[in-house]
């Protein structure tokens, strides 16, 4: 399989960066011991929109990996999405999958890569319970319900979700040793 891995790490603030460049070189690994073929994209070392696009347009599955800022994704990756989707008008989406027959149907369904895969990797310093319990912050309506507009945007390209992976407790409690493991062990479940 071709995965296209995307490191939305970023020093900033109280955050270093590094447990998400950390998980990012554990994909890395894990996915080339599988025996993938593995891209990667450093947002924070810079890139072409259009090699970006290409990327893409190669991959069978792209792997996000972020920290949850503010609720959730930083700006660098929100501006990511937004440059290269935009650029791939006609490549990755092409349209919004209306017509003019029925114009309040099908909106979202445009998308040029169906059948092909994303995945989050998030990192929060939010305890699991924060998202999962209903008398909790997030109401019970667990991680992929906090990312929900993410999910959207990728749908809307055609991608379809594989199962995300959280690190909790990153800044409170850390134990990197503990979140790497986790995160191998769901790279050979999702992969393997
Ligand atoms: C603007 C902003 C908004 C935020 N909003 C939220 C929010 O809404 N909700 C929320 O829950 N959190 C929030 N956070 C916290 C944020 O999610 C965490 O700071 C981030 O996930 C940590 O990831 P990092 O890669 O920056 O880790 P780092 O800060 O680099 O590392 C985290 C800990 O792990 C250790 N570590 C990292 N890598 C290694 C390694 N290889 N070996 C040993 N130890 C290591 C570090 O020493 C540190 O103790 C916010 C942070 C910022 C800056």
């Amino acid at each position: 399989m071709k995965i296209l891995l995307i490191n939305g790490g970023k020093a900033f603030a109280h955050s270093g960066g590094e447990l998400n460049n950390t998980l990012h070189a554990v994909a890395l690994d894990t996915l080339k011991e599988l025996g993938h073929e593995v891209r990667e994209t450093v947002i924070e070392q810079g890139y072409e929109v259009a090699t970006e696009v290409q990327n893409f347009l190669w991959a069978d599955s792209i792997v996000y990996q972020m920290p949850g800022w503010w609720m959730g994704t930083p700006w660098t990756v929100k501006r990511y999405i937004d440059e290269v989707f935009t650029e791939g008008h006609g490549s990755l989406y092409a349209s919004d999958g209306r017509t003019r027959q029925d114009p309040t149907k099908h909106y979202g369904s445009g998308g040029l890569l169906q059948g092909r895969h994303y995945m989050l990797s998030l990192t929060w310093n939010a305890p699991i319970e924060a998202f999962n319990e209903p008398d909790n912050f997030f109401e019970g309506r667990g991680v992929d319900g906090v990312y929900f507009p993410f999910h959207k945007s990728q749908e809307f390209i055609g991608l379809a979700a594989q199962p995300t992976f959280i690190a909790n407790d990153v800044m409170k409690v850390p134990d990197v040793e503990r979140d790497k493991a986790a995160y191998r062990t769901h790279l050979r479940r999702v992969f393997g």
